[in-house]
Parts: C-alpha cells; sequence; structure tokens
C-alpha cells in the first residue's frame, strides 16, 4: 500500500514535470500521427585556465591558433606515477551551473575510469562521474516557459585529446592540448517533441551558460557538443527505441539531424521494419545519418571507481555560499527588461547568445549589452529610448563594420552623454548619429558634448540665421522646384529640404528647415 502511495507521488510529480505525460501533444503535420521524443547529452568546456585533474602547471588556452600540444602536463599524456588532483574552480562552476539549472547538488558524488581505447586518450579512460554524478534533477524552461526540459544529471568528466587525420598522407596526428580539460555532461531526460523545441533548449542552455560564466557555449569553436538521442512512436503507443546521433556542432545541424533521423525511423517503421538502438553520425552536405556502430558493437567501457580520487564531499554551506553570488539568470533578465516597457524584440536583441559577450577564465563575464543598457539607463534616462540608441544604432553601426559588441570602444558614459544632448534638443537625431559613427571611428575618452562642441554639430544659439542661409543656398540652386512651391504645390518641398538636411550635415532640425523653407517661399 505504502509502495503504491509512493508509486503514486512520483507519477505525479512526473506529471507535474513533464508535458510528455500531461498535455496532449499537437500533431505535427511533418509526420501525421506519429510523436517524436528527444534527449540530448551537451558536453560544455568548463571555463577555467586549469584543467580538471592535472593542477595549475598546464593552465590553458581553448585557442585553436595555437601550435598542436602546447598545454600538455605530464599527468595529461598519462606518465606513468602522475595522480589526479582536482580542480576546486571547476568544482565550483559546475555547482553553479547546477544551481542555475535547479538542479539538487549532491552532498556525495565520485569518479569513474570509464575505459575505451583510442589514440586521443592517452591513459585509455576517461575520468568521469557517469554513475555518482554531482547534480540531479534539474530543469530548464523553454521560451515563454510552456515547456520545461528536465534535466537528469550533470555530472563532470575530462575532454579528450583532439584526432586529426589525413587521408593524403594517411597519417592520424593527435593533439593532447584539449586532453583532461574539464567538462560538464548535461544529460536531459526524453523532453523535447520536435527539432525546434530541441534547438530552443540548447539556446536556452547556452544562455544559462553564458549568464553564469561556466562556459562560452560556442558550438562552432567546439566548447559546447551535442550528442541527440531521437525515436519515434504512433501517438499513443510507448516511446520507441532511441538512436544516438553523436557529435552535432550546430544548432541548425541539430535540428536538420533530428528531421532526417525522424524521417528515417517513421520509413522503417511504416515498411514493417523496426528501429535498432545504434549510434549514428550526420554527414553535412548529404543532411543524413548513417549507422556508425550497433548496440552490439557498443564498447564495454569496465566502469570501476577511480582508486586515487577520493568521493567529492559538497557541503550545503558552500552551496548557499555559491547561490548567494548568483548573477541574475536569463529568464529573470528577459522579465526585468520586459517590466521595464522594452519590447520582446528589443529584450532578444539585448540579451543575444552571439552579441559577442565574452566568458572570461574561471567565470568571470565581459559586460554584454545588458550590462551596457543598465549602466546607460541609470541615472533617469528613458529605458525605452536608451534601448533604441544601441540596438538601432550602435549594434547596427557595429554589424555594418563586422564587428561583434566586444569591440565597442564607446564607454556607458560617453553614450549616455550623446544620448542626453540629442534628448535636451542640442544635438538633432541624425548629428546625434553622425557624432556616433565619429566616436566608432576615432576611439578616444572624451565627452560626448566635447566631441560635439569641437565637431561643430551643436545645434547654437544663431541656429535661425545658419538655418535661413543654408535654405537660400538651397532655393538658389534649385530655382524651378522653388516656383513651383511657391504656386503652392507643396509636394515638391521634400525634395528641398532633403537637400538642406544634406548642405547641413544633418545638423539642421527637419522641422525647423520645413518651416523656414515654407516661410521663405510662401510667407506662411
Ligand atoms: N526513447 C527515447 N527517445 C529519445 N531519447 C531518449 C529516449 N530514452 C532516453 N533518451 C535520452 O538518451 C540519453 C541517454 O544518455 P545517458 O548519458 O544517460 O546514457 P548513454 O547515452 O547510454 O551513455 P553515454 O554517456 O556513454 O553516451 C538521455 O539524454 C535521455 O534523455
Ligand atoms: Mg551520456
Ligand atoms: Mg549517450
Amino acid at each position: 500500500m505504502l509502495a503504491h502511495a509512493r508509486t503514486l507521488a512520483t507519477r505525479s510529480a512526473r506529471l507535474r514535470h513533464s508535458r510528455f505525460y500531461s498535455a496532449q501533444v499537437r500533431d505535427d503535420s511533418r509526420w501525421p500521427g506519429w510523436d517524436v521524443v528527444v534527449g540530448i547529452e551537451v558536453h560544455a568546456q568548463i571555463k577555467s585556465r586549469v584543467k580538471l585533474f592535472s593542477g595549475a602547471e598546464d593552465a590553458w588556452t581553448p585557442d585553436y591558433h595555437l601550435p598542436a600540444n602546447t598545454s600538455v602536463s605530464t599527468f595529461d599524456a598519462a606518465f606513468p606515477g602522475t595522480l589526479p588532483r582536482l580542480n576546486p574552480k571547476c568544482v565550483e562552476l559546475g555547482v553553479r551551473t547546477a544551481i542555475a539549472l535547479n538542479a539538487r547538488v549532491q552532498q556525495r558524488s565520485a569518479f569513474d575510469r570509464k575505459h575505451y581505447f583510442y589514440a586521443d586518450l592517452p591513459q585509455g579512460y576517461q575520468i568521469t562521474q557517469h554513475y555518482a554524478p554531482f547534480a540531479t534533477d534539474g530543469r530548464l524552461e523553454l521560451e515563454g516557459g510552456e515547456t520545461c526540459v528536465r534535466i537528469k544529471q550533470i555530472q563532470l568528466e575530462q575532454d579528450t585529446g583532439k584526432s586529426t587525420f589525413d587521408p593524403r598522407r594517411k597519417l592520424s596526428s593527435i593533439d593532447l592540448s584539449r586532453a583532461g580539460a574539464g567538462l560538464m555532461e548535461i544529460v536531459s531526460e526524453p523532453d523535447m517533441r520536435s527539432p525546434e523545441e530541441a534547438g530552443h533548449y540548447i539556446r536556452a542552455l547556452q544562455a544559462v551558460l553564458r549568464s553564469v560564466g561556466s562556459s562560452d557555449g560556442n558550438m562552432e569553436q567546439g566548447s559546447l557538443r551535442c550528442d541527440v538521442n531521437v525515436s519515434v512512436n504512433r501517438r499513443g503507443e510507448p516511446a520507441g527505441t532511441r538512436c544516438e546521433i553523436k557529435n552535432l556542432n550546430s544548432v541548425k545541424f541539430i535540428m536538420v539531424a533530428i528531421t532526417s533521423e525522424v524521417r528515417r525511423q517513421i520509413d522503417l517503421l511504416e515498411s514493417g521494419g523496426s528501429v535498432a538502438q545504434e549510434t549514428r553520425g550526420f554527414d553535412e552536405d548529404k543532411a543524413e545519418t548513417y549507422s556508425l556502430r550497433s548496440k552490439e558493437d557498443a564498447p564495454d567501457y569496465r566502469y570501476m571507481p577511480d582508486p586515487n580520487l577520493p568521493p567529492l564531499l559538497i557541503d550545503e554551506l558552500y552551496v548557499s555560499r555559491i547561490r548567494e553570488k548568483m548573477p541574475e539568470l536569463p529568464d529573470a533578465t528577459r522579465a526585468r527588461l520586459l517590466a521595464l516597457g522594452l519590447s520582446r524584440r528589443d529584450a532578444d536583441v539585448l540579451m543575444d547568445v552571439d552579441s559577442g559577450r565574452e566568458v572570461k577564465f574561471d567565470g568571470a563575464l565581459a559586460p554584454g549589452p545588458v550590462a551596457y543598457f543598465d549602466q546607460i539607463s541609470q541615472g533617469g534616462r528613458d529605458p525605452k529610448v536608451v534601448v533604441n540608441w544601441i540596438t538601432h544604432e550602435l549594434l547596427g553601426q557595429l554589424a555594418f563594420r563586422n564587428e561583434s559588441f566586444s569591440k565597442n570602444p564607446i564607454s556607458a558614459e560617453q553614450m549616455g552623454g550623446l544620448i542626453d544632448l540629442v534628448q535636451r534638443g542640442e544635438l538633432t537625431g541624425t548629428a546625434g548619429k553622425t557624432l556616433l559613427r565619429h566616436m566608432l571611428d576615432k576611439p578616444s575618452d572624451r565627452s560626448a558634448s566635447d566631441l560635439a562642441r569641437e565637431l561643430s554639430l551643436l545645434a547654437g544659439a544663431d541656429d535661425a540665421v545658419v538655418l535661413e542661409k543654408w535654405c537660400a543656398e538651397v532655393i538658389a540652386a534649385l530655382p524651378q522646384e522653388a516656383e513651383v512651391v511657391r504656386r503652392g504645390n507643396v509636394n515638391v518641398l521634400n525634395k528641398i529640404l532633403g537637400r538642406v538636411m544634406k548642405l547641413s550635415k544633418g545638423r539642421a532640425d527637419a522641422k525647423a528647415a520645413r518651416d523656414t523653407l515654407l516661410r521663405m517661399l510662401t510667407g506662411k
């Protein structure tokens, strides 16, 4: 009876957590009558200069332009007699990630050896926490909080080296620089129901990792790598057999690979066949998955506890200290920005994971567009005006120059000064943009108003006189158009006005210029 009650309680907890058991699954017109089930294993490189077990002597930089084998300690190369020593920074960044993913940090976890024989793994085994991970039972809400993906576990493990094969010379090269670097394996429950949801999950996870500073989460550079498990079943039937697609390296390829794998499995089942559990690769050119090895060929990893590493003990005080220092998480940031009156789009642009925000080593963060926005809008500036200048003008100009936000040379103070000049009417909007361009062209630490004065961009006291001079000059240059306006056809005025604005290099106030022209031409 008690056991039954417990089962029911567990089941209803699950019901609350996973949409899989509760809400109706919508039919997908791509595969009507079928349900798609996806679970993802993410390997995220921990942003610590020191590897997971090989001590401070081998500080490494994940810079792939460096020559091979430049950051390898004797431990990484598995010299006999070398011993592992756990890097506490990796534990701290792991715990930060676990807290951000609402996971339970285990007071006791342990390290196992997972054996396989491959040239980029000199020890002959990888140290991992597959059986006793340091965090379990997390969850990550996807956009809008409608869907929630449960996180089964987060474990610490070593990265391998890198092997490259040159088919021409039939030569394999091994680079051990990466060997032994710290990874977090974040294993999701099979809670995603479409290729798009898998994409949202990875994006949301990237945002979390970056916001806590535990990983770059950059798929292109390999600091975030995904193994994607896919199965299909007819609506109402239990989940099917999963295939695992290894090593996908972009969100786009994840979605394409899932779509093509779903098609393959459905075709197999519809033609009376069955899906065999196997590990598959993804061919980017053909947009197809292909078999790597079947379950029968799966290696026997001969897991065993690592005798050289004691269990990892994490006490509650340690966790609560980290919890107190947690930075703002993406969901909270988005909610705060929306509450300030920003549009969803503007909030997304500020928070964009690809905006060039840098995660520095050991979890420090370079300020991204959101922090820049926060600094500028302090002191009572209108948040909507500030976000406009950042997203449209600044990010626009930077994009035009093919530069990311991390290259922005304009300080928050300078940008705030520029916005104030425009808001107070001392600078026209167009002159403000000219000033912004100048600040990007010639970075300096001078204030916006000094620069505006120096460039004669400020709208001054003798404005009206200058404006009349510009108008007169343009009227003289466009006698025919001026005549048409004089005869009462005001439509042509815009052409004359355009010339005045051009002549003033944007310094003229458009409305004042229009009024002046009308007065000079029609007396009104
Ligand atoms: N029916 C299913 N359809 C799709 N995904 C599934 C299904 N069942 C389980 N999964 C997913 O498969 C993944 C299993 O990962 P896990 O690390 O636990 O084991 P593994 O793949 O056997 O081990 P390894 O780490 O050696 O690859 C999880 O992400 C889980 O959500
Ligand atoms: Mg796994
Ligand atoms: Mg796996």
